[in-house]
């Protein structure tokens, strides 16, 4: 214990546990190790003109100052807290960030919504950046197939990159298939409470591939794509998502309109002002 008041902070290890704490940290006198350590986060916090509570926060989350500080195969990593915060950015940007996570089959409009959401939610005086699946395979992700670990990778990458939109105060937009529910629930894992809209293309195949613009519907029925989505490859539909789109014929279902009612849950949500 009397290493504690020395520098408690740097005895805490963290693993990749939820709360951020090795097994060997969860006897008592551990958890006065902990609950000390969070403490000193706090009050070095004060100096650095971060607010205690974000300095627990951060603590628990496994971001906090310290020596052995673990993040996947990244040791000896600390967080470093900057004074202008998420709030700041949302209040010059007089609106919420988040993430509208647009997911379903190729050929069902995720594309062409994430753009028409993008530009009226610009044309209203919102700020928005779009990342889509196929855009940043192009670069960032050029080096994942379509095996289901490298969607997953895939959607793990564009989540967190994501993440990090939203935390700059920006309506993040993300198109990508993203077929398997455990991945986009892992993204949504990694936002605040209600940060993570899922809107669900929910379009049947056979009007996909009826469209089939790219061509790519026919190359995988004559096997010449293997693994695609919806033909030889799952989709996993959302259970609860926050939006679902159909295609019920009419003008009703236009993009512009499935924009519309995208922009009417944000503005009941709250999303569209500081
Ligand atoms: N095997 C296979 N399955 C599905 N899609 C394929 C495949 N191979 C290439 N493509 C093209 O890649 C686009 C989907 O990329 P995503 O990053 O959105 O996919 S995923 O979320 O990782 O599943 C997808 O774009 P969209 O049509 O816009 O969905 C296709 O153009
Ligand atoms: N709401 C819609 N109604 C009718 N056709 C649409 C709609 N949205 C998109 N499309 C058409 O469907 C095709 C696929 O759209 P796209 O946005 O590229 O889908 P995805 O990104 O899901 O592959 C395109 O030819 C596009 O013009």
């Amino acid at each position: 214990m009397a290493v504690i008041g020395a520098a408690p902070w740097r005895f805490c290890s963290f693993s990749d546990s939820k709360l951020g704490f090795s097994d060997s940290l969860s006897s008592p006198s551990a958890k006065f190790v902990r609950w000390n350590a969070v403490r000193f986060d706090a009050v070095k916090a004060r100096s650095r003109h971060v607010t205690p509570i974000k300095a627990v926060k951060a603590f628990v989350s496994g971001q906090a100052d310290g020596a052995g500080g673990k993040n996947g195969m990244s040791t000896n990593i600390v967080w470093h807290e900057c004074s202008v915060d998420k709030l700041e950015r949302q209040r010059l940007l007089q609106q919420k960030g988040c993430v509208i996570w647009i997911t379903g089959l190729s050929g069902s409009g995720k594309s062409t919504l994430a753009c028409a959401l993008s530009r009226a939610l610009h044309f209203r005086g919102n700020l928005t950046y779009v990342l889509d699946g196929d855009n940043v395979r192009h670069g960032l992700n050029r080096d994942l197939s379509f095996r289901a670990e490298d969607r997953a990778e895939n959607i793990r990458r564009i989540g967190e990159v994501a993440k990090l939109f939203s935390d700059s105060g920006i309506i993040c937009i993300a198109s990508l298939i993203s077929p398997y529910r455990k991945d986009r629930d892992a993204c949504r894992a990694m936002l605040s409470e209600g940060n993570f809209i899922e809107v669900f293309m929910d379009i049947p195949l056979e009007v996909c591939e009826e469209r089939d613009p790219k061509g790519l519907y026919k190359l995988a029925r004559a096997g010449k794509i293997r693994g695609f989505t919806g033909i030889d490859d799952p989709y996993e539909p959302p259970l609860n998502c926050e939006v679902v789109l159909q295609q019920t014929g009419g003008d009703y279902n236009s993009p512009s309109d499935m924009a519309k009612t995208v922009i009417s849950y944000l503005e009941e949500k709250g999303y569209l002002k500081a």
